[in-house]
């Protein structure tokens, strides 16, 4: 009898593999025999957080469109970029991945899977973040200063070694809390209980746990009932403050809890905005925090001095130009973002029911599809040559832009991609402003910690967790 099931197994087996190897839709999809077969590499990756390079080294063996799962396709082309997060009005629903991503046991927008939902939340506040708002007096002013406040801890320890790896984040922290709260926003940078609330999100380690409870959420609830587990790295500090000020506080009308709060109802849906709210507290600090600690160290090492001079001296010599119209400035910017994409990974979406051809290829319905900016920043060569360098001069140049741009993905695309993009941009550049119109900086000589990119499950930070740098005013040479 055993020995009957077990061939039973056995065939049943070999005639799944053969069905996926050979005749299913995907066959044709170059990619390693073994990912048509089982999602055991993929998911080996994901759980080591190698998912990135992985998927990137097979782009360069196999080419833009690669088979990585029985049941999933990477893609690197800005055809593929359209058609997935832009087509019929904001591109393909996202996969059960995003289930992750909810608080409180209550949806937001990004966790939101369907796109008409998605629209409608969305809808909701999508007004505070557009550049218009954005650029109002009383919230580029909350911005401005906190980036003087970053400009202050420099200022005090001039000829030091300052990690900014922790300042970055508290600067992103205090950034976005200021934009969803004031003026009840955290003040990290200066604050010692607030920089607990930093510490707390930028150093947590989840990639394992969330993927775990990714791929089995029944057994991860179960778990966490058993042993008690309550280490989310929404759970804490950082999660008590949101729910305190969402229930509590009286926000500045031109804040995002603000406008939030016209489409509250009654007293539990509260938990609505918290887990909104919450959920752009940490799409916020990461990503403007890692982002720009990349670029600075980047611009510390001794190769890229010259552009620190360059982005000086157009600085000094435009200080009252408004920061979109600094060239150079833009240039830089654009290129950290290329070279260090803070969410560096694909963005999955599962291919509508009755299937869709994405750049040329036929693809069932529930095929899950990605890009990850990473790949489409390098893999056409044509469009970005020397693609690991980092030359912001690339942007400088007229010849090639439409396709530089049509490739540049840090934000995503379409209406799904980054809302907070316009303030992001702004905490960036104002930042690198006060900043480099007077002061110099240079790789601390006791910096010790790796800066290599480590990804999590949505983003990517510095390895070391820690970037020591030594600030040097320019005008005292
Ligand atoms: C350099 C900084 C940033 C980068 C590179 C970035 C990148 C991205 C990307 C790639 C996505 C789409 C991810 C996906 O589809 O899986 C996204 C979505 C999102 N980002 Fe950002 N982000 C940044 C800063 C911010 C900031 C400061 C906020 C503050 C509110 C924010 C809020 C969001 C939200 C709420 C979404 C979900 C959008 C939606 O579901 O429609 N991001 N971001």
């Amino acid at each position: 009898m055993l020995l009957q099931i077990v061939q039973a197994a056995g065939i049943f087996l070999l005639s799944v593999s053969i069905h996926r190897l050979f005749f299913a839709t995907l066959a044709s999809i170059p990619g390693p025999k073994i990912c048509a077969l089982t999602r055991l590499p993929l998911m080996y990756h994901e759980f080591t957080g190698k998912r990135r390079m992985w998927i990137h080294r097979l782009h360069l063996r196999y080419g833009p469109i690669v088979r990585v799962a029985p049941d999933e396709v990477s893609f690197a082309t800005r055809e593929a970029a359209k058609e997935i997060y832009t087509s019929g009005g904001s591109g393909f629903d996202k996969s059960r991945f995003y289930d992750l991503f909810s608080n409180f046991e209550t949806p937001n927008m990004f966790s939101t899977l369907e796109r008409g939902k998605h629209a409608e939340t969305k809808k909701r506040f999508a007004e505070r973040y557009n550049k218009v708002h954005i650029m109002r007096p009383e919230v580029f002013s909350v911005v401005q200063e906190h980036a003087e406040a970053f400009a202050g801890k420099c200022a005090e320890r001039i000829g030091e070694s300052v990690d900014i790896y922790a300042l970055l984040h508290c600067y992103a922290l205090d950034g976005v809390t200021g934009h969803l709260f004031y003026p009840h926003g955290t003040h990290s940078l200066t604050d010692a209980e607030d920089l607990k609330i930093m510490k707390e999100l930028s150093y947590a380690n989840g990639l394992t746990k969330q993927f775990f409870q990714h791929y089995c959420p029944r057994l991860a609830a179960i778990v966490k009932k058993i042993a008690g587990l309550r280490e989310r790295r929404t759970d804490g500090l950082a999660t008590r403050y949101v729910l305190d000020t969402t229930r509590n506080a009286t926000v500045a009308p031109h804040t995002v809890l603000h406008k939030l709060r016209t489409y509250v109802q009654d007293e539990g849906d509260y938990k609505v905005a918290a887990s909104e709210c919450m959920d752009h507290l940490v799409a916020g600090i990461d990503t403007t925090g890692d982002g720009l600690c990349f670029l600075m160290y980047q611009l510390s090492l001794p190769a890229y001095h010259h552009v620190q001079q360059h982005l000086h001296t157009e600085l000094a010599a435009n200080p009252a130009t408004p920061l979109d119209d600094l060239p150079y400035l833009d240039a830089v910017v654009k290129e950290g973002l290329r070279v260090f994409s803070p969410i560096p990974m694909g963005f999955p979406r599962v291919v509508p029911v009755g299937g869709k051809s994405v750049d040329g290829v036929w693809l069932p319905g529930g095929t899950v599809v990605s890009c990850q900016p990473h790949t489409l920043h390098r893999l056409d060569t044509a469009v970005f040559p020397l693609a690991e360098e980092f030359r912001p001069e690339r942007w400088l140049q007229d010849d090639g832009a439409a396709e530089r741009n049509q490739l540049f993905f840090a934000f995503s695309a379409g209406g799904r991609g980054c809302v907070g993009k316009n303030l992001a941009l702004l905490e960036m550049k104002l930042l690198l402003k006060e900043v480099y119109s007077t002061y110099r900086t240079r790789v601390a000589p006791d910096m010790d910690a790796s800066m290599e990119m480590d990804d999590q499950t949505i983003s990517s930070r510095p390895k070391g967790q820690k970037c020591l740098v030594v600030f040097e005013r320019v005008s005292e040479d």
